[in-house]
């Protein structure tokens, strides 16, 4: 007879091995598409056919799973069904980029992946509840991760309307479709390939949050505790706190100044990220205290040779469990998950743990995708990674010193200093990239256009004089031509959300991309780390606005009024932008869209899946200027110039 662990397992494995097969099969839910809120309750029974005249099950071997199809059946509009392909690369020699960037001159003038909708539940029939405190709370924002991934980055959304396209009308730029968006594509893997399994979006949940609000700080978490009173009143006495939290509301009085309703934003942020930054050190925690529980077993064995695997394990086990004052059977079950944390992170690093989420709970409690090949995949990101997590959240390593590892960071500067290699070969200084064209090339990342005052004086060209139509408006504010609301850097009176990652709302996180290493000859790239949808914002693209520049790549561009023409230089001051590379399949392109009067060049997202490369269409009359082969590899390439 098997024992209650036996049966736990069996139950455990039946639950992972259901929530596996309907991730990954290809089911049409159409039909169930009347149903307001659709599950699917699938339930397995263990009985003993010999004793078939009993209809009893056997005591405690029933597994319950309850799989959520909201996000299968009613996919939101405008997502990609179609998973990333692999794409296979040719290796052949690099080409030398070019010393700055060819773009186009101004005209004068979701996948959603069924097994994100899963939300899987093992329900024993009897038996006491077994995930701590926290870890329910993590199921809990599970459930909130699972939504959160079904979309893209928080912020990014399509844009309202036409927004006019940068045309073509000089040598040497791009081409861009008149009209709309051309038709959807299946969008293409050239970088890390994620393939939509769990492991996969737990990848990119990693990724949002590296590049999302988070701030892992032990300091701040330090300060949260040590600081007393955060909220003063109104008439500086205590309103709405005290020094051990938020008590009820004051009454609306006290909201006149502002400040309380300020102040119990910054607390509850505060008190957020705290959590946050426990729930991160739990989990390394955790997964470090596997690999001691691994070593003391080993210990064991070592001082008694002649006494089963099994029995160490055992005695290692009743140890730990009168430590931790918990059952055999609770610290199995915690054990079990708290591996999977030491396996995400020796497959990607501490990184990968830090910045999992909530959301690693319950891929480490079902082990979706815990596959080999997604696991390769995660180590090949391990670099990648750690760059961004060095750039982006210069204090992260500090947590480690919790569990004795270097809090050094590795990677400085910026995270676009470094290139990243899809096969996980050590990450390179961008610079030292193009000593070989030119041995001073270096590239200073900024975010804004830089106005070259010799060419222009204190004027910035891009901008145009409010027409007649608008001096006459009643609102002072300048439209949009696009949505045809007005616009302003004061969040409260904007209402353009045409880019609201880049124009007129508060969204300092970093674009999700991340410069790399082509492996086909094509110098670096720029990969999408997370999903862009149809219509968002990457960027802008920016860098010093000049004019009369000869024989190098610039944008030409002119303000909306036609009146003055200017260049976009990117050779040694810009931003990611300027990394995009030729596709003659691409899946970005350029976009002018004026914001406060002032025209703007904008990277648009056609539908790029995380994983991908970022692409444009230089356009034929690039080409025709450009003595190089295009090593798009697409089938329809334009300019393979084989002859
Ligand atoms: C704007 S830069 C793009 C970034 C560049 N790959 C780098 O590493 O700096 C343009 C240059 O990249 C290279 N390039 C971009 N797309 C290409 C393609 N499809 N085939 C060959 N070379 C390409 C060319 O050298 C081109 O002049």
């Amino acid at each position: 007879m098997a024992s209650a662990d036996q049966f736990e397992a069996i139950r455990e494995q039946v639950a992972r091995a259901v929530a596996d097969q309907l991730s990954r099969a290809d089911i049409d839910w159409s039909s169930v598409e009347q149903l307001v809120d659709p599950v699917v309750c699938i339930e397995a029974k263990f009985r003993d056919r010999s004793r078939e005249e009993s209809t009893q099950t056997a005591a405690g071997l029933t597994v319950t799973h309850v799989v959520d199809l909201t996000g299968v059946v009613t996919p939101k509009s405008g997502t990609p069904f179609e998973p990333p392909e692999d794409i296979t690369t040719r290796a052949v020699d690099d080409v030398a980029p070019s010393a700055g960037t060819i773009l186009p001159s101004l005209p004068r003038g979701s996948h959603v992946a069924n097994s994100d909708a899963l939300r899987s539940r093992v329900q024993p029939r009897s038996g006491p509840a077994q995930e701590s405190n926290s870890e329910e709370a993590s199921d809990a924002e599970d459930e909130d991760h699972t939504n959160i991934s079904r979309k893209a980055i928080s912020g990014l959304r399509p844009s309202r309307g036409d927004v006019p396209l940068v045309e073509n009308n000089t040598q040497r730029q791009m081409q861009i479709a008149d009209g709309n968006f051309p038709k959807r594509r299946k969008a293409e893997s050239v970088g890390y390939a994620l393939k939509p399994s769990t492991l996969d979006k737990l990848i990119v949940g990693i990724w949002e949050q590296i590049h999302g609000g988070i701030s892992i700080d032990p300091q701040g978490l330090m300060d949260q505790f040590m600081a007393g009173p955060l909220l003063q009143g109104a008439q500086g006495s205590q309103v709405g706190m005290h020094s051990s939290g938020l008590t009820q509301p004051p009454g609306a009085s006290l909201f006149q100044n502002g400040r309380p309703f300020n102040d119990t934003n910054l607390f509850c942020r505060k008190v957020t990220q705290a959590s946050r930054t426990c729930r991160s050190v739990e989990v390394i925690v955790q997964a470090r205290w596997v690999e001691y529980f691994d070593a003391y077993v080993e210990h064991l064995k070592t001082a008694n040779p002649s006494t089963s695997d099994t029995k160490h394990r055992k005695a290692a086990l009743v140890e730990a469990c009168s430590d931790f004052g918990w059952s055999d059977k609770e610290l199995r079950n915690k054990m079990a998950i708290w591996r999977g944390y030491k396996e995400i992170k020796d497959a990607g690093g501490w990184a990968s743990l830090v910045f999992a989420g909530m959301g690693i709970y319950r891929f480490c409690k079902y082990r979706i995708g815990f596959d080999k090949e997604s696991m390769q995949r995660l180590a090949s990101l391990r670099p990648a990674l750690k760059v961004a997590a060095d750039t982006t959240h210069p204090n992260w390593r500090q947590l480690l010193s919790i569990i004795g590892e270097s809090p050094e960071r590795v990677y400085h500067g910026h995270p676009h200093d470094w290139v990243v290699f899809p096969d996980g070969t050590p990450p390179a200084p961008l610079h030292t990239m193009y000593l070989q064209w030119d041995p001073y090339f270096n590239f200073r990342h900024i975010e804004e256009c830089i106005i070259d005052e010799r060419a222009w004086g204190g004027d910035d060209p891009r901008w145009s004089p409010p027409t007649d139509a608008a001096l006459t408006r009643i609102s002072p504010l300048p439209i949009c031509a696009t949505c045809s609301q007005e616009q302003s850097d004061d969040l409260k009176q904007n209402n353009c959300y045409c880019f609201p990652s880049l124009f007129g709302s508060a969204s300092p996180h970093r674009s999700p991309v991340q410069v790399f290493r082509t492996l086909n000859g094509r110098s670096n790239g720029l990969l999408a780390l997370c999903a862009f949808e149809r219509g968002a914002a990457v960027g802008e693209f920016v860098g010093v606005v000049t004019r009369g520049l000869q024989d190098v790549d610039v944008m030409e561009g002119a303000n909306a009024a036609g009146s003055t023409t200017y260049q976009i230089w990117q050779g040694r001051q810009g931003n990611f932008t300027r990394f995009v590379n030729h596709s003659c399949n691409a899946n970005a392109q350029y976009q002018r869209f004026a914001w406060l009067d002032t025209q703007r060049v904008v990277l648009v997202s056609k539908g790029i899946e995380a994983g991908a490369e970022i692409t444009v269409d230089y356009s034929d009359k690039y080409w025709r200027g450009l003595d190089k082969k295009c090593l798009c590899g697409e089938k329809r390439c334009r300019y393979r110039r084989d002859s």
